[in-house]
């Protein structure tokens, strides 16, 4: 095995996760960003996103010297016999991928590219984009070059892990010699490649972000109805899921899916069907079901309270899945913006997104220290984030510092029978609610 000279752009969740895994595997690594603070802090060995692990992976690295950052992409470029692109492909108003960040990558390449190379797209695109990548940089350039689309499917909050431990690497190419190439690099990682052409590499992508959001739509559903006729959908997922063909994974019901991908992967898939003249049903549906579930605390506290002006609610958990910083698309969000707009106080907290999410969530938001320190005096709590800190609350405290003994569990991370045998009244979801004496008189 001969280890190659690689360039990433972007150096967010993917493309420094990438980075990181590509030099330590052996690879010699340059990394560019245009963010210069950013880069500032990596050349430094300070990872600028919180990752379990990645920091400890990123020092290793660099101290080996096949690992360094820049802000030049010419200097990147240079000698690389691969350019991954790992730029963030956001969401535009009308539920469209926003392909700017990606055309700016291919104006640099076709810029400073002076000898042949792989572009390898890691970042999720519409399908068809990576032969506009192709035919854009042609226009510019006489240097050839080849293009491949290699989706990537690390979670956040396990990245690392994901990354040594995936399931799949998919590649997509039209140019055998390009794929092969590729495969070469990720060989080390030990994990099955499938091959196949670049649209149906760009399309797995979507199919499986959206699949994945229809399972949590589904069981979501399920769970609501579950409540109105009186089952627990955590049994009914579990006895659902020990079916081999259906799998005990991604089951899990709660106030819905959030994050940098699902939301606008789900949009843009709409959108891709609908430019070739297909209404994806099925998907605009998952989609609605996901809008009403990440209000649905909301939703249930009114039942409770009537209404919610003056309460106090102690917000738990912040970013959109535990073990991650980011904020973007959390539920959290709209609880917090619809509590506000009731005329609830909301004292949030989470372990670690506190800072990225003072960025996002109302003004009047106030933030506590500890989750302790959030549920103190508060009316009641919010659960919205199964950070463990969170979870390891028990029913005592709760109890003990809330002045209206009532819980609302977004993520199902409380035993019924203790919330009950503490006399408390428990909102979860898809579970029968418990009410406490006085409240069912
Ligand atoms: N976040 C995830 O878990 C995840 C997982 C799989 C796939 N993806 C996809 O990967 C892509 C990247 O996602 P992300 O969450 O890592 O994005 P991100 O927003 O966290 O990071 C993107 C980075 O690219 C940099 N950048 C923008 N333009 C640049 C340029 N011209 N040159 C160099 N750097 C530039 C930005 O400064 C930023 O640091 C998206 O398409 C996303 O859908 C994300
Ligand atoms: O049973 C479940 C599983 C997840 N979620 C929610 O779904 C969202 C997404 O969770 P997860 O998929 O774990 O995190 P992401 O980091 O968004 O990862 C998804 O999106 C990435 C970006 O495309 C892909 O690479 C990954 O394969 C895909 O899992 C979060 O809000 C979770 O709370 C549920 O509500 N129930």
């Amino acid at each position: 095995m001969s280890f190659k000279n690689i360039a990433v752009v972007g150096t967010g969740y993917v493309g420094l996760v990438t980075g990181v895994a590509l030099s330590d595997i052996g690879h010699s690594v340059t990394c560019v960003d245009i963010d210069e603070q950013k880069v500032e802090l990596m050349q430094s060995g300070v990872s600028p996103i919180y990752e379990p692990g990645l920091s400890e992976l990123m020092t290793k690295n660099i101290k080996a010297g096949r690992l360094s950052f820049t802000t030049k992409h010419q200097q990147a470029f240079a000698g690389a016999d691969a350019i991954y692109i790992a730029v963030g492909t956001p969401q535009k108003e009308d539920g469209t991928a926003d392909l700017r960040f990606i055309e700016a990558v291919a104006d640099h390449i076709a810029e400073h590219l002076t000898h042949y190379a792989v572009v390898v797209t890691k970042s999720t695109v519409p399908v068809g984009t990576n032969d506009y990548i192709k035919s854009y940089i042609d226009k510019h350039t006489d240097v050839p070059f080849a293009v491949v689309s290699n989706p990537e499917f690390l979670r956040e909050g396990s990245a690392v892990h994901d990354t040594f431990h995936g399931d799949r690497i998919v590649i997509g190419a039209d140019s055998v010699v390009a794929g092969d190439l590729i495969e070469e690099i990720n060989k080390p990682f030990g994990i099955p490649v499938f091959r196949t052409d670049i649209r149906s590499a760009e399309m797995i992508k979507y199919a499986s972000n959206a699949f994945l959001a229809t399972k949590i739509s589904f069981v979501n559903e399920i769970a609501n109805l579950c409540e109105k006729l009186n089952a627990n959908v955590d049994d009914v997922a579990r006895g659902m899921g020990q079916d081999k063909r259906i799998g005990n994974k991604f089951l899990n019901a709660g106030i819905g899916y959030g994050g940098s991908c699902f939301p606008k992967d789900t949009s843009a898939l709409v959108q891709i069907a609908g430019n070739v003249e297909h209404e994806f049903t099925l998907l605009k549906a998952v989609i609605e079901v996901n809008y009403k579930q990440q209000r649905l605390l909301v939703e249930k506290a009114r039942e409770h309270f009537g209404s919610l002006r003056g309460k106090t609610i102690a917000m738990l958990g912040l970013a959109f899945k535990p073990n991650t910083d980011d904020m973007r698309e959390a539920a959290s969000i709209i609880l917090a913006q619809e509590l506000i707009l009731a005329g609830a106080r909301v004292v949030a907290y989470d372990p670690i997104a506190m800072e990225n999410a003072r960025n996002v969530l109302p003004a009047a938001v106030d933030y506590a220290d500890s989750a302790f320190a959030a549920i103190q005096g508060a009316d009641t709590a919010f659960v919205v984030t199964e950070w463990d800190e969170i979870c390891a609350l028990t029913p005592g405290d709760f109890k003990a510092n809330l002045k209206e003994p009532v819980v609302f569990d977004g993520r199902n991370c409380f035993n019924i029978e203790t919330m009950k045998e503490a006399g408390l009244n428990y909102y979860s979801v898809g579970r029968p609610v418990v009410k406490t004496e006085k409240e069912l008189v």
